[in-house]
Formats: C-alpha cells, sequence, structure tokens
C-alpha cells in the first residue's frame, strides 16, 4: 500500500516480533517485545550471570542506577524535567505512594475526586487510601458522573471541583472509550480551586507527547507495558511535579535515599533530591531492562511522529469501519485531540466479535459489558494491515461469524 510506503515509521515493523499470519491490535494493554527489549534484559541478566553483587555498580547497565538513568530518558517523553521522572513500582502502587505523599485531609478538604469510568484498580487505591487515612470512601471519595457510559464532559469534571476536594485523579486517556480529557485545563481549574490534580496515563504513555511541568500538573503515574513495551508487569513510572518536592514520601524505603548516603545504613533517611525520593525497595532489575532497549526505539521514531502515525491508522481504521461495518457504534470521541491511540466500538455482540478476530488472526480486547477495543500501534501496524481489520470484521458480522462463539468475556482479553 503507498501509504506504507510514505510511512517514515514503517521500517520499526521489523525491530518486533510480531507473529506471522496476525494483526496485534491490543497493544494498548500489553505491547509486543522488541529486538531491543530481548537484547536489553539477556544483558542484564548476562550482568547477573558474569558480576554477581558487583553487577550494582559494573557492566554495561549498573543496576544501582538504572532507574535514574531510565527516568532521564523517559522524561522527555512526559515533558517533565528529569528529576521529576521516576520508573519506578506499578501504576497501582504509585498512587499510594503519591495520594500518602500529596494528599492531607483537614476537616474542610478531604475529598477525593475521580470519576465514574475510572480503572477498578485506581478505585480500589482511593478507597483503601482513604481508609487507612481514618476516611469513609463513601463520603471522601466523589466520582464525576458519566452522561453517557463511555465519555466525560468537562462541564461536569468542573462542576465537582466544590470547596471540600482536596486532591483528583483522574485517566488522561479513559481505558474503554479512548477518549482524551484536556489536562491543562483541568489542571489549571484545580488549582484555581485549591485542589491538587493527579492522572493517571496509562493509556496516554508512549501514545503521545505530554506537557506535564508546563501544565503544571501536581502528579502523574503510569505504566511502561503498553504502548512503552516494556513487558508483562515492567516497572512503572510516576512524576511529581518540582514544586512538591519538599515533601517527604509517604510510604518511605531505602531506594528513596539520597545515593551517596544510602549504603552508609543510618537509621536517619536522607531523602534524595527529586522524584527518586519515592521510590521504596530495591528495584525490579528485570522488568526494567525492556525499557532501556524500548526508550532508543522511542528517541530514533520520535514521540511526535509516533503520535501522527497512530492518530493517521485510527482514522483510517475508523472511516473504513464506518463505511462497512455501520452496526458497531464508534464511541471514541471524533476530534483528534480528545482521543488516545486506540478506538472504542460497541457492540451488544462485542465479546464473541473479539473471539471471532482472534480465530481470524487479530487480536483486540474485550471490556464489558460490549467494547471492542482496536489500537494500532505505530511502531508495527501498518496500513495494510488496518484495511485487513476493517474487512475482517465486515465478514465477521455480516456473515455472523461470532455466532459460533459465546458471548461471554475471555479470563483477561
Ligand atoms: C488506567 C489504568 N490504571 C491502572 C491499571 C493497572 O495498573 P497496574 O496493574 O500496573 O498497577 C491499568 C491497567 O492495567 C490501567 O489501564
Ligand atoms: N495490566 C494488565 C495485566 O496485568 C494483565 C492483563 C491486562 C492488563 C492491562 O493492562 C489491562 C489494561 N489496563 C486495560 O485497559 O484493560
Amino acid at each position: 500500500m503507498q501509504r506504507d510506503q510514505q510511512d517514515p515509521l514503517a521500517k520499526f515493523k521489523e525491530e518486533f516480533f510480531v507473529e506471522p499470519g496476525t494483526i496485534y491490535m491490543d497493544g494498548n494493554s500489553l505491547g509486543l517485545m522488541s529486538k531491543r527489549a530481548e537484547t536489553k534484559l539477556i544483558g542484564l541478566m548476562d550482568s547477573w550471570k558474569q558480576f554477581g553483587i558487583e553487577g550494582w555498580t559494573e557492566g554495561e547497565h549498573p543496576w544501582f542506577t538504572l532507574a535514574e538513568t531510565l527516568s532521564e530518558k523517559a522524561a522527555p517523553l512526559f515533558g517533565a524535567k528529569a528529576h521529576e521522572v521516576m520508573v519506578t513500582g506499578s501504576i497501582t502502587s504509585n498512587i499510594h505512594q503519591m495520594l500518602s505523599t500529596v494528599y492531607a485531609p483537614t476537616d474542610e478538604r478531604f475529598v477525593i475526586l475521580v470519576d465514574e469510568l475510572n480503572f477498578p484498580s485506581d478505585i480500589y487505591a482511593v478507597e483503601s487510601h482513604l481508609r487507612l487515612r481514618g476516611q469513609d470512601p463513601a463520603i471522601a471519595m466523589r466520582k464525576v458522573p458519566s452522561r453517557d457510559g463511555y465519555t466525560l464532559e468537562l462541564e461536569d469534571i468542573l462542576a465537582e471541583m466544590k470547596d471540600d476536594v482536596a486532591v483528583l485523579l483522574l485517566p488522561s486517556v479513559l481505558y474503554r472509550s479512548g477518549q482524551l480529557l484536556p489536562l491543562r485545563e483541568i489542571t489549571e481549574a484545580a488549582h484555581a480551586k485549591g485542589i491538587i490534580a493527579g492522572f493517571d496515563l496509562a493509556h496516554s504513555a508512549g501514545a503521545m507527547p505530554h506537557d506535564l511541568h508546563d501544565e503544571g500538573v501536581d502528579f502523574a503515574v503510569w505504566c511502561h507495558y503498553k504502548y512503552m513495551n516494556s513487558g508483562p508487569g515492567g516497572t512503572g513510572g510516576l512524576y511529581l511535579h518540582e514544586r512538591h518536592h519538599d515533601l517527604n514520601p509517604g510510604i518511605a524505603g531505602w531506594f528513596g535515599s539520597d545515593k551517596a548516603k544510602q549504603f552508609d545504613m543510618d537509621h536517619s533517611f536522607t531523602k534524595a533530591e527529586g522524584a527518586g525520593a519515592y521510590q521504596v525497595g530495591t528495584p525490579n532489575i528485570f522488568s526494567m531492562a525492556p525499557l532501556i532497549g524500548s526508550l532508543e526505539l522511542f528517541e530514533e521514531a520520535g514521540i511526535d511522529k509516533i503520535r501522527s502515525k497512530s492518530l493517521e491508522l485510527t482514522t483510517m481504521l475508523r472511516e473504513k469501519l464506518a463505511a462497512l461495518v455501520p452496526s458497531l457504534i464508534d464511541v471514541t470521541p471524533k476530534a483528534d485531540d480528545q482521543r488516545g491511540g486506540h478506538i472504542a466500538l460497541a457492540h451488544p455482540e462485542a465479546a464473541r466479535i473479539c473471539k471471532a478476530l482472534k480465530k481470524a488472526g487479530i487480536v483486540p480486547d474485550f471490556r464489558a459489558p460490549d467494547i471492542i477495543r482496536l489500537a494500532p500501534i505505530a511502531f508495527y501496524t501498518s496500513f495494510e494491515d488496518v484495511e485487513k481489520v476493517a474487512l475482517a470484521l465486515q465478514d465477521i458480522i455480516e456473515d455472523e461469524l461470532y455466532k459460533e462463539f459465546s458471548n461471554e468475556r475471555n479470563v483477561v482479553a
């Protein structure tokens, strides 16, 4: 296809292990392995083999400073200063860390604002955090309602920013519909009301550029295993605006120490400067290793080019589907600046349509109750792949090929 020939990112497909005969559209949940990720993972296992304990300070990527080195390289993807980002933890553990650090409830201001469509783990984290602080989540957690069950209105978010709200935690991109929220407007409105603004970037990290520092965002958390292809359980990330760096970590551990002091083994904690302070225990070195390779690819491809290609791929997909399969209801917002890297299609038979897609060699995912998510990934999806997916969906729905499957979800996707 001509568009593939003109695509400046087409060459990156061969950097990835794409199973022959399949089209992988689930990189919004778990990105594929790249050859460089594999090489770096093997490289770090080799340094364990070769150096033993000395691997902390020897080898191509010494483990003691690996998280800091990766954070510096990742920071530009988030529009953050190097010392505002830390590769550590998981989204959920980082939510606990950030709330334990910035949430300072008073009798007047104690509510954490989330939304009705928020990812369950974020809700569980907020509820359990509130309980630990002696708050009743039924009162101290408030949810912005959704009018249509798929998206949020800015107006409704702003309306919930009442005087008793201390912190808000919203997604950048909603995991089901793919709606991208306006982080700058939300943050500015939150600050005008004295509210700390935090975001879960799970579905925007690696899919688009961010501007966290200039937007004034207070904190953010994300994972690297989706668009950043760091592998299942790959170490996550957090951002804390430098204006908060005087705060002691709510959950402290020795890897949050000033590195020069850490091995003094002193019982008084000397906090690292910057976001490094919010690390806890020993970093999961092998769960970070793939990210060394992934970040090289991001540096070479450029996040702006990745975002443009992603928008072109998703535009093509939804235009073709609108023409070929009108019974699929595209619930992702139309405007480019209001959507992330995947598109969400609602259909009453969604669970079994996904199973039929898998039988046809296409990997989507299903999210209850009725959503098919499709994420063409700039690094490894071609325009030709997108066309094939649209045609396969047309066959599956027109010929009712999905009827050979039960309309129940699988365990994971
Ligand atoms: C928006 C969102 N938040 C949180 C999570 C869970 O994050 P983790 O399991 O890395 O803590 C996910 C995905 O699993 C997610 O999509
Ligand atoms: N984190 C995941 C996992 O550990 C297993 C399976 C899937 C996931 C996911 O990331 C799901 C994803 N956050 C979603 O948007 O549904």
